[in-house]
Order: C-alpha cells, then sequence, then structure tokens
C-alpha cells in the first residue's frame, strides 16, 4: 500500500471507484483511481481495474426489464438486490489489486442499471439498490446521476462528454470522442474552446449486432467483427435503418434499448428476408459505423481525430467501416484511434468517468454539460448513500 495516502475516512482523500454497467448487460467495469482535486479532474491515475461478468439469470433479468411485464416492480427490485453483490465483488476486487482498504476510499460512483429512458416523459430509470451497496462495502456510495439532470428539462444523458472534455480535450487539436457500447454517443471537443464541448447519441453501438448474433450464432458478441465481416452489407437493409426519425432529429437527443431492440430490427427485416445471417449482421455494423459517422461528418466535420472507446474499439471491422465512412464524407483523412494512445484503454473510459462524477459530486461541482443534455443550467448530479 502506498505510504502517502490522506488518513482513513478523510474527507480530502482523492481515491474514488467507479463502476458502470451499460446498455449491454455483460456485466460490471470498475476502476479504482486516483482524482486530485484541485486540477479539476487532471492529472488523474489508474490505480486498479476490475470486471465482473453478470451471470445469465441476471442478464436475463435485467433484458426481460427493458421492457413491460408482470410483476415488474418486484423482479425490478430483486435485480437491484442482485446487481449490489455484483457490485461489491468488483469494489472488492478493486482493493484487493490495488491492496488499499476500503477506509481510504472517499467514494463510490455507481451508475445503475439502465431499464427505462424516457426524458421526454420526465424520467429514466437506472435500477441499483445503493443502500445494499453502502452496507456490504462500508464507503459512501453516490448513485442517480441523471435525474437531476432530467428534473432539470435536460435528456439526463449522454453525461461523458463533460469527462471526455476533461481527460481527452486538447488545447491544439479538435477532437471528438466516441464510445461506441450498447448505443453509441459522441463528445464533439473543438481546440482551445472546451467550453463549447456538444455531443449527443448518435444511435445503436452495439446492441443490435449483439442481439443477432446471440439468436444466429449463440454468442453475447460477434468478437472483433469477425462474422460481420464475413457478410456484405446489403444497401437496401441499411438505407431502412438509416432512415429512422431518431437520427435526422437535432440535438439534444438520446435513446437507449427503449427504441433500438431486437423487435425493431425484425420490423425492418421483414422486407428483407433474402438476406443471409452474416449479411445482416454486416449491415448492423455498417449502421452502427455510419451513423456515427454521419453525425460526426454533420456536427464535427472539421475535427483532426476521433478516439474510440467503449467495447465497439475492440471490433476491428466496425473500425474499418467507420473510417471507411469518415474519409467517404470528409475533404481530408480524419483518423480514427483508440482512447489508448490518450492513456485510457477503452474498456475503462466510462467507469473512471463515474469516478470522476463521484468526485464532482462530492466537491459539489456541476457534472452535466447544458449544451449537451439541454437542461435548464448546470447541477450537481447524483444522491449520497453514506457508508456509516
Ligand atoms: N473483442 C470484441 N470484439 C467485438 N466487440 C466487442 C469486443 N469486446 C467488447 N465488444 C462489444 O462491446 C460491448 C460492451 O461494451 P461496453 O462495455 O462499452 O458497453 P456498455 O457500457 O454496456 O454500454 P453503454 O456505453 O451503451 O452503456 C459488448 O457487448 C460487445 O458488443
Ligand atoms: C440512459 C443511459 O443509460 N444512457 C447511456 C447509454 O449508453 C451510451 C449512451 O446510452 C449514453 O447516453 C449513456 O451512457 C453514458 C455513460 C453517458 O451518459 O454518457
Amino acid at each position: 500500500m502506498s505510504t502517502d495516502l490522506d488518513p482513513p475516512r478523510s474527507a480530502s482523500s482523492s481515491l474514488y471507484i467507479g463502476l458502470m454497467s451499460g446498455t449491454s448487460l455483460d456485466g460490471v467495469d470498475g476502476v479504482l483511481a486516483s482524482l486530485p482535486a484541485d486540477a479539476d479532474g487532471q492529472p488523474m491515475a489508474t490505480l486498479a481495474t476490475a470486471y465482473v461478468p453478470f451471470p445469465d439469470d441476471l442478464r436475463a433479468a435485467l433484458m426481460a426489464l427493458q421492457a413491460n411485464g408482470e410483476n415488474e416492480l418486484q423482479r425490478e427490485a430483486m435485480a437491484a438486490n442482485q446487481l449490489a453483490v455484483y457490485y461489491a465483488q468488483c469494489i472488492a476486487e478493486l482493493l484487493e489489486k490495488s491492496a488499499i482498504p476500503a477506509a481510504y476510499i472517499r467514494a463510490v460512483g455507481v451508475h445503475g442499471q439502465t431499464i427505462r429512458h424516457r426524458p421526454e416523459l420526465g424520467y429514466t430509470r437506472q435500477t441499483n439498490n445503493p443502500s445494499l451497496l453502502a452496507e456490504l462495502c462500508g464507503i459512501d456510495v453516490i448513485a442517480d446521476f441523471r435525474s437531476r439532470d432530467v428534473a432539470a428539462g435536460g435528456q439526463g444523458a449522454p453525461l461523458v462528454p463533460a469527462f471526455h472534455q476533461a481527460v481527452f480535450g486538447s488545447e491544439e487539436q479538435a477532437r471528438v470522442a466516441v464510445n461506441i457500447g450498447g448505443i453509441s454517443n459522441i463528445s464533439i471537443l473543438p481546440a482551445g474552446k472546451l467550453e463549447a464541448t456538444s455531443g449527443f447519441d448518435t444511435g445503436p453501438g452495439n446492441v443490435l449486432m449483439d442481439a443477432w448474433i446471440a439468436r444466429h450464432q449463440g454468442q453475447t458478441y460477434d468478437a472483433d467483427g469477425a462474422w460481420g465481416a464475413s457478410g456484405k452489407p446489403d444497401a437496401a437493409l441499411l438505407a431502412a435503418l438509416r432512415s429512422d426519425a431518431y437520427f435526422a432529429l437535432p440535438p439534444p437527443k438520446s435513446t437507449g434499448r427503449d427504441l433500438f431492440h431486437i423487435e425493431w430490427l425484425d420490423a425492418q427485416l421483414a422486407s428483407h428476408k433474402e438476406l443471409t445471417p452474416a449479411d445482416v449482421q454486416a449491415t448492423l455494423t455498417a449502421f452502427t459505423a455510419t451513423t456515427i459517422a454521419d453525425a460526426i461528418l454533420k456536427h464535427a466535420a472539421q475535427t483532426g481525430a476521433v478516439y474510440v472507446c467503449g467495447g465497439g474499439a475492440y471490433n476491428a471491422y466496425l473500425l474499418k467501416l467507420l473510417g471507411e465512412a469518415l474519409s467517404a464524407g470528409a475533404e481530408r483523412a480524419i483518423p480514427v484511434l483508440s482512447t489508448e494512445v490518450l492513456g485510457i484503454a477503452p474498456n475503462h473510459v466510462e467507469a473512471l468517468a463515474f469516478a470522476w462524477l463521484a468526485q464532482r459530486f462530492c466537491l459539489r461541482l456541476p457534472g452535466n454539460l447544458p449544451a449537451v443534455t439541454g437542461a435548464r443550467g448546470l447541477r450537481v448530479l447524483g444522491g449520497l448513500y453514506p457508508a456509516q
């Protein structure tokens, strides 16, 4: 253990844990990081990372909660309790790997599991039991990061642009950060005027590709995009997918499984029955790539580089199609790079963002960007569930 830690339970501790379980429903990503308070989140150091996959029953329970169903209040509460156990396991792994006792951690920022996202109706729901988590881990828990932004008239999402601004923004180069999780979102980071950061959800990331390969190959995701790459994108289906009204909406906008689910895909496929499953997977990969590229070309054509994070950064075929779609529409080449080259591995960015958001809460600093979410103003995000 490092000898220069603040005393246990110190309000000045710079050690935070961030936990993210996202729309892919695969598991929970965690980071334990040192976030010095005096530099607005920079520089920061990741001291440990962990990933705890969800068991099939929890995954299925969370999937079932994405739509209306019988006895859903109880099912939601039980899933939240089960989630807390996996979150606690992830925290225990982080503490063990870093050899830092729980008492030295200032707070845990935990996103919870989005099961409904309807900001237009005034709500977004991240299933969680932060009280149980505080009980299990003995650390202050900060949770429910989105609802205050929605209460202030915002989308409650995406929240990571403020963090992307802090860690990936540059004085010299205009950049775009793209998160390709279940859903994809972009952060537009203009050079030298980071206060002008914007961003929005571009549409599906991996969510439809995951659902399609699960149905046809029994896999949870298309490793490296190899199955998709074995097929050929179909122009007519791709055009039909891209014609959904979501893509023409101006920002602020956000989306989720509420809109982009397997039934939505099935409805689109009804008039393309001749395609092989591999061709559909290729088309879904092209769909994710082209809708991200369209968003960048429309809102950030002058960007110097695109940095990709989220699990989609490990899909080589998707990145190839994204690079092609960008170069087809841009006046000059836009390099597509992993956030790894900026010092943060793609699969750790979101968890680190929730450690950062927990710090923002502890310092009572705003976590949202009204220009992104459409909220009436800056707001401190989250609620506190004390360790004791
Ligand atoms: N090696 C890989 N090859 C292809 N795809 C991958 C690979 N590793 C991860 N993925 C994809 O990334 C997904 C998980 O990404 P991530 O953890 O960023 O999503 P999430 O955080 O659940 O979603 P969101 O950002 O929408 O909340 C997997 O479901 C899979 O589709
Ligand atoms: C409601 C919700 O959970 N939204 C997620 C989802 O996953 C990606 C995209 O859609 C983004 O809007 C958001 O997550 C990240 C962490 C965000 O808020 O920036």
